[in-house]
């Protein structure tokens, strides 16, 4: 399996307050093709931040970034914003769907936004696979205000999904969500790793990390992986 994601000694330090504040220390984490990787943490612990860094939001003060083998720890913006809609998906507690829009045309909005217009028939086929991919192609033509929590989180996994991205990156994406729901959105997620597709899912739901390939323990910056109880 591939690697497409490497980081090693990952360190971002928080300056301009009266001390500078570590808040990754030395992290390292590998995520293959195909691979689920929790990150579990207290509020505070740095979870954001490190998926800031994974998803070129921001850089790291030192330490290696290796995404698709190329060294990018110190990328300029504008590759770095190149890589970043070329590579990941990114999915929030919040849906971010635009009101006045479908399911469909929310959907859509990345492809425009990504990769200029394609041609209509190829746009609609992407948006549709994308919905039926996470279980809501019958809602295509809903807008948000008629959805369910669950199923706008699942148009916005979709949104994420319609570009293809190698790493899907998820900030707590079940946490606005009851436990039943929440389970189908972890479902969508999982269904894009059976395609090759990475994720790495901030979550403090034990249940949903427990789902993934990996489970990962951020305490005060310091990622350890967690071994599993036999
Ligand atoms: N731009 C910033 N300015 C000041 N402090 C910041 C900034 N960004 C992050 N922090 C601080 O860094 C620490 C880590 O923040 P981060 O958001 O990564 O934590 P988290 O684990 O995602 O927390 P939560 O679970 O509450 O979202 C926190 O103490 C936060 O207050």
């Amino acid at each position: 399996m591939s690697t497409l994601i490497e980081l090693e000694g990952i360190t971002k330090v928080l300056k301009g307050q009266e001390q500078p504040r570590t808040i990754l220390d030395g992290v390292g984490l590998t995520v293959n093709a195909g691979q689920s990787v929790a990150i579990v943490g207290r509020s505070g612990s740095g979870k954001s931040t490190l998926l800031s860094v994974i998803g070129l939001f921001d850089r790291p003060d030192s330490g290696s970034y290796r995404l698709d083998g190329q060294e990018i720890a110190k990328l300029p913006e504008r590759r770095a914003a190149k890589l970043r809609s070329s590579h990941f998906g990114f999915v929030f507690q919040r849906f971010f769907l635009l009101k006045h829009l479908t399911a469909s045309q929310n959907v859509a909005m990345a492809l425009v936004n990504g990769q200029g217009w394609l041609p209509r028939r190829q746009r609609r086929s992407r948006v549709m696979e994308a919905l039926d991919q996470v279980g809501i192609a019958h809602l295509a033509k809903s807008r948000p205000a008629k959805m369910s929590g669950g199923e706008q989180q699942r148009v916005a996994i979709a949104r994420a999904l319609v570009r293809d991205p190698k790493v899907l990156l998820a900030d707590e994406p079940t946490g606005a969500l009851d436990i039943e729901t929440g389970t189908l959105v972890i479902d969508a997620l999982l269904s894009a790793t059976e395609r090759g597709c990475g994720l790495i899912l901030v979550t403090h739901d034990r249940d949903h990390a427990a789902r993934m390939c990996r489970t990962h323990d951020l305490v005060d910056g310091v990622l350890t992986e967690r071994v599993a109880a036999r």
